[in-house]
């Protein structure tokens, strides 16, 4: 470019006056333009950019070697053409784009895409120039473009990465204040992928819970300078909450000032949405969606460490449902997973605040109640979470009676640890169990001592058969007709060395815990029927039926058929001067096993009788599964018959339905005459209890079947 020029003189070397320095300025302009125009030439030829030059029909006038490099054409048959001339689709709109700028006269800039000759799609941005003349028209159009494709191509596969991702980015320049977010970003946030927010149009797409938290956040990184922070917040997309975790750089001036941030935005809700199953699966139970144990230690554990600051008691109560069991059994696994959802709901239901209820599993719960105060009744309490659940469920279109036995620990009173709570809670609660069902018990350092006695008692009730110490007791059973003695209830004694009477309601789940029930149930057997054998041999008539209480245990653990069959044999008691009492609970089981054996026993002449009728279910069905012969009257029932009238209701319905099914009856724990005459009025067989004598022994039930003999 800078070529020196010859400057211009006369022969004589005077300057040749104003002519000729024009002259020689024209010369020295043409000159420079030459140069210009090769320097231009050069440039425009080695150039990686394209550069081409359309007159105003939009037909090319000039095309540098980039531009026929890119096309894949030779420069040469490139002029004259018009770009929509190339039969690509997309050069429609770009000459459109040309005539317009030829028109308007204003630069202006394009983006063309187009699938190259090799399948490759090219990019070009494209800078419009229009180029005037010498009287100020537009003679040309001059297109200068830049080869993007690479970019381009960066820049989507960019845009793949981060939509499999679901990362997006965003840069701010704070200088002029602008923002800028990626394509995926706008996608994740549903916007178009032009969308250009304001720092405060974002802001408002957070979640108000996490708005001033993440403005804080950012407040504070500001002022601290710091260069990079982690934010987590959720956004309202499209009527869905999107959970965000996002990850930003930030650039200083020399001065402290804000200069640009930089930010990745991850999409993380599905990763939320897992790790809250994994930790509903760790810390709730499914089936009724309350905290299961460990997240109920977990609780407690924070309860206590409150009750610590603030000095107020913590009371844990763990909550039993009765013969849930029976439900499960009897009405499938759904009803019994319907029921403790139910029960579940209910307990929600009653608690408030802080307090929270728990399943420990199968179907006990948990509840820890923090704002009771130390003279609140604790009773009452345990009493209205009992009314919370106790009575009808619907379940599977069946009603069923549910009540629950609850056991009550407290910190600091009982204990200050989450395992002593609980286990002391639970040992309060099978106290309640113990005591009947359907109440509630609060732990006391005796029932530690119970439990303690209770151990010791299996231990000596394994000794008690061999030592001696069992004895088989006799009621008598009275035909209600006639008053005399038809038969006799078996009832086992424990006479232990150092407590003396043990009786039978706490030795008999002990036995039947231990397993002990079975051995010690053969040997009521054997002396059961020895002494029917005994009796009847000497031809007293009506021959004597005694009865015998068989615990569900001796149907599970051995061979029940064969021992009785061997038992009758070796006594020579007639079958016809037996019957077995069992409970209803044995037979709601359904288990074709012990039908049957019962089927059996029953061909063989013996008697089933159902004990404690009218307190379980109200599934009688199995009254005409299993050969029922006798159905006997629960001494609850008879007790209140006079002052009840559920229970009045209740005993003559049973008596009815016994006369319909042709069942014999015998009404229980029968302590009044009055109680008698209205079994009698109602046509109640036979009765049992104090009013004619309580369990003697074998040698005094001869004494006692005396006073109920007939007149001779
Ligand atoms: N598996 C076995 N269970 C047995 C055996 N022996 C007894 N038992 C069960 O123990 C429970 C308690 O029995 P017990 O203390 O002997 O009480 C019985 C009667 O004494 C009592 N009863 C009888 N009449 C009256 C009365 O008028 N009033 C009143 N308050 N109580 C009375 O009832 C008990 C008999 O109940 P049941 O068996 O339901 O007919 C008890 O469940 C026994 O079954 C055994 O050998 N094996």
């Amino acid at each position: 470019m800078n070529e020196e020029l010859p400057s211009l003189s006369l022969d004589d070397g005077t300057p040749c006056g104003e002519q000729a320095a024009s002259c020689a300025r024209l010369v020295r302009e043409a000159f420079e333009s030459a140069a210009d125009f090769r320097a231009f030439r050069a440039l425009a030829e080695n150039t990686p950019d394209t550069i081409a030059r359309y007159d105003c029909q939009a037909q090319r006038t000039y095309a540098n070697p980039a531009f026929a490099r890119m096309v894949g054409v030779p420069a040469a048959e490139l002029l004259g053409k018009k770009p929509s001339q190339s039969g690509i689709p997309q050069m429609l709109a770009y000459e459109a784009a040309l005539l317009d700028a030829a028109r308007s006269g204003q630069p202006t800039e394009y983006e063309l895409s187009w699938t190259g000759a090799g399948g490759h799609l090219i990019t070009s941005q494209i800078r419009l120039v229009p180029e005037c003349g010498a009287d100020g028209g537009v003679i040309s159009v001059l297109a200068v473009g830049r080869d993007i494709s690479e970019f381009k191509a960066t820049e989507r596969h960019l845009e793949q990465a981060e939509a499999m991702a679901r990362l997006g980015h965003w840069q701010l320049d704070y200088r002029p204040g602008s923002l800028r977010l990626s394509a995926q970003l706008c996608r994740m946030l549903d916007k178009p992928r032009d969308w250009a927010p304001t720092q405060s149009d974002l802001l408002s797409m957070l979640a108000l819970k996490d708005r001033r938290r993440v403005l804080e956040r950012l407040c504070q990184a500001r002022s601290e300078r710091s260069t990079f922070l982690t934010l987590e917040y959720c956004v309202a997309v499209g009527g869905r909450s999107l959970h965000l975790h996002s990850d930003m750089n930030i650039e200083y001036d020399a001065d402290g000032r804000l200069l640009q941030a930089l930010g990745t935005v991850q999409d993380v809700s599905e990763l939320k949405a897992y790790q809250r199953r994994l930790h509903a699966l760790a810390f709730y139970d499914a089936l009724t969606e309350l905290p299961n144990r460990e997240l109920f230690r977990e609780r407690l554990q924070q309860a206590l460490a409150e009750s610590g600051r603030s000095g107020r008691q913590v009371v844990v109560a763990v909550l039993d449902l009765d013969n849930f069991k029976v439900v499960n059994d009897t009405f499938g696994h759904g009803a019994g997973d319907e029921l403790l959802r139910e029960t579940a709901a209910r307990l929600r239901r009653f608690v408030c605040g802080n307090d929270s209820v728990a399943r420990l599993g199968g179907d006990e719960f948990a509840l820890i109640l923090t704002k009771l105060t130390d003279t609140m009744d604790l009773e009452d309490v345990g009493k209205r979470i009992l009314q919370a659940i106790t009575g009808i469920y619907r379940i599977q279109e069946r009603e069923v009676f549910v009540s629950g036995s609850l056991g009550i620990s407290r910190s600091p009173t009982d204990a200050h640890t989450i395992s002593e709570l609980l286990q002391y809670a639970d040992s309060a609660m099978y106290h309640a169990k113990a005591h009947g069902r359907n109440n509630v018990q609060l732990y006391s350092p005796r029932l530690t001592q119970r439990s303690t006695e209770r151990q010791t008692l299996a231990v000596s009730l394994r000794h008690a058969l061999h030592n001696g110490e069992l004895a088989l007791h006799y009621q008598p059973q009275i035909d209600l007709a006639s008053g005399r003695v038809i038969g006799a209830e078996a009832l086992l004694r424990w006479n232990h060395p150092e407590h003396g009477q043990v009786s039978p309601d706490t030795f008999i789940p002990i036995a039947e815990e231990t397993g002990l029930i079975v051995s010690i149930g053969e040997w009521v057997l054997n002396q059961a029927c020895r002494f029917a054998a005994t009796w009847n041999r000497e031809g007293r008539c009506p021959p004597l039926k005694i009865a015998v209480n068989l615990s569900p245990r001796q149907f599970q653990m051995n061979d029940l058929l064969a021992s009785v069959q061997a038992i009758l044999q070796k006594t020579r008691c007639e079958p016809g001067w037996l019957a077995l009492e069992i409970t209803e609970g044995l037979l709601l089981e359904n288990s074709e096993a012990v039908r049957e054996t019962l089927e059996q026993l029953s061909a063989m002449g013996i008697s089933i009788a159902i004990d404690d009728f009218g307190t379980g279910y109200s599934a009688l069905g199995y009254l005409s599964r299993f050969p029922i012969e006798t159905l006997k009257i629960d001494r609850s029932f008879i007790h209140d018959i006079e002052h009840n009238r559920d229970s009045a209701e209740l005993v003559k319905a049973i008596i009815s339905m016994a006369h319909s099914l042709r069942l014999s009856l015998i009404a229980e724990g029968v302590e009044e005459v009055s109680q008698q005459a209205f079994l009698q009025r109602y046509g109640c067989h036979s009765a049992q209890g104090w009013l004619y004598g309580k369990a003697v022994s074998q040698e005094d039930f001869g004494q006692l079947s005396l006073l109920h003999a007939p007149e001779p």
